[in-house]
């Protein structure tokens, strides 16, 4: 095979191309600091009256003290401290070396899998401090938010670069979609499929331990935060969010070899989209509840926490059952007996269990799960419902993609399966 039949030039540019690129690329960047400069205590509120904001964004905008306050010497070293942390338990946990996928060239990419044993050290580390030396000894993070985010933004931009040069490495295996030539579009998108330094697989590693497992410390300091505010004492709300996404990091990180299917892995290019989204969006956008609550003390009382329980226990039943079915399934175990059919392409689609419920019902656990954390911190503002709103907005894009690279693989097989399970998440409604 040469090398231009391996990596073909990419022809259809998704998010509206490189100017789409662009846009987005600056957007949630911008994004993630209005976050916090638009619901924190320092700006006045959450969000702050919405008269000032347009006068307050202008003048920030232009003073160079604002653009200088971004950066934070300790923030960063922090930041740094953490992501070399990382790759060193990376290196020294012991951990299983495991085939991904069959790729184009009909090799396999191998990843080792440790990414739950640095969350359980990273946890017993944090505990150790914060029961050593109080809850004090670990609100850094709330104190030097900012610092820390514009850190994790400057190494999400410069693996972009980073992986965008080693994708003209000679031999390198490129992302499909991420071949078009511009520039801005393949560096967003991500050009190169598996980039890696010696062993060490940039897009899995981004994706489950420097971002994921921040968030959940993130959590802890802001619990920490409050704690410290309330003499010892945290919030009923305050515990639900923290022991609901500390449960979905474990279980994405305990279940680390079923992230070698995901899309992500399998199919996307690593470019900023990724880089950024790994290390910048999950921990500082994914933990906006938690921050929330620091500063709007929510107490839910059993009534309320009762109903948040159910509908992140209906949404975590619903998730694991579903991605427990499909990996099961592909890895050629079938212990539910559930019914499939087979495909000219050689694959079987499962039609029954919760594979015949909808096309992506794992995707539907996962947004209830997203509405529990946000219901978690009341109705008194709607910027804590971001982010359901924001993944329903990913997800259904998502299902259009993961919908569009079946009917590709699948053809006419694919068309018979949408008629055997029609809808696309939600049953009469979606
Ligand atoms: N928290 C977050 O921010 C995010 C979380 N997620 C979560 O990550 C998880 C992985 O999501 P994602 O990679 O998008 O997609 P899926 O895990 O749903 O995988 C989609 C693939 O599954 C296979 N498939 C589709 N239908 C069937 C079937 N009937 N039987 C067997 N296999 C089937 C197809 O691949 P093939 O047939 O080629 O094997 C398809 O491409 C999800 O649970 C999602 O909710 C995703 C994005 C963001
Ligand atoms: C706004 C922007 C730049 C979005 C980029 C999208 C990413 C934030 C998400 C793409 C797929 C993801 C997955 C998870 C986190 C969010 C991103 C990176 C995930 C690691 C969360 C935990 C789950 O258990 C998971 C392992 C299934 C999941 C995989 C996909």
């Amino acid at each position: 095979m040469t090398a231009s039949e391996l990596n073909p030039r990419t022809k259809h540019y998704e998010f509206l191309g490189p100017p789409g690129a662009f846009l987005i690329s600056v957007g949630v960047t911008f994004m993630v600091y209005a976050l916090y400069f638009g619901c924190s205590e320092t700006s006045g509120g959450c969000p702050p009256p919405l008269e000032l904001i347009p006068q307050r964004l202008t003048s920030s905008l232009a003073s160079k003290s604002f653009w200088l306050s971004l950066f934070d010497a300790k923030g960063a070293s922090y930041y740094f401290g953490w992501y070399a942390f990382c790759v060193v338990a990376w290196m020294l946990l012991p951990g299983d070396w495991v085939e991904g996928t069959v790729l184009r060239t009909g090799g396999k990419q191998v990843y080792k899998i440790n990414a739950f044993s640095t969350f359980l050290l990273s946890l017993g580390l944090t505990a150790g401090t914060i029961w050593r030396f109080g809850f004090g000894s670990f609100t850094f993070i709330y104190e030097h938010w900012v610092g820390i985010v514009t850190a994790a933004v400057i190494m999400a931009i410069g693996q972009a670069f980073l992986v965008y040069a080693m994708s003209f490495r000679s031999g390198e295996l490129l992302a499909l979609g991420g071949n078009s030539g511009n520039f801005i579009y393949d560096w967003f998108i991500g050009r190169g499929l598996n980039p890696t330094i010696g062993y060490l697989d940039l897009k899995s590693f981004n994706e489950l331990r420097p971002g994921l497992i921040l968030w959940v410390l993130i959590n802890i300091s802001m619990a920490c935060e409050q704690a410290v505010r309330r003499g010892g004492n945290i919030t009923d709300s305050m515990w639900l969010v923290l022991v609901f996404q500390a449960w979905y990091v474990a279980d994405g990180l305990y279940n680390e070899p079923a992230l070698f299917t995901t899309i992500d892995i399998t199919t996307d290019g690593f470019g900023y989209m990724l880089s950024f989204g790994d290390l910048a969006w999950v921990p500082f956008v994914y933990s906006l509840q938690a921050r929330y609550l620091v500063f709007n003390q929510v107490e839910l009382g059993p009534i309320m926490t009762t109903v948040v329980f159910l509908v992140n226990a209906s949404g975590y039943w619903i998730f694991r059952a579903a991605n427990g079915e499909k990996n099961d399934f592909r890895n050629g175990r079938n212990p539910k007996n559930l019914k499939f059919m087979t495909t000219a392409s050689g694959s079987k689609l499962l039609t029954s269990g919760w594979w015949g419920f909808s096309r992506h019902p794992n995707y539907v656990g996962d947004l209830l799960m997203a509405l529990s954390w946000s219901m978690a911190t009341g109705f008194n503002t709607p910027v804590t419902y971001f982010y359901p709103i924001y993944f329903a907005v990913l997800l259904i894009h998502r299902q259009l993609r993961d919908e569009e690279k079946c009917s590709k693989k699948y053809g006419a097989d694919w068309e018979k399966y949408t008629k055997l399970v029609p809808w696309r998440m939600i049953p009469y409604v979606y």
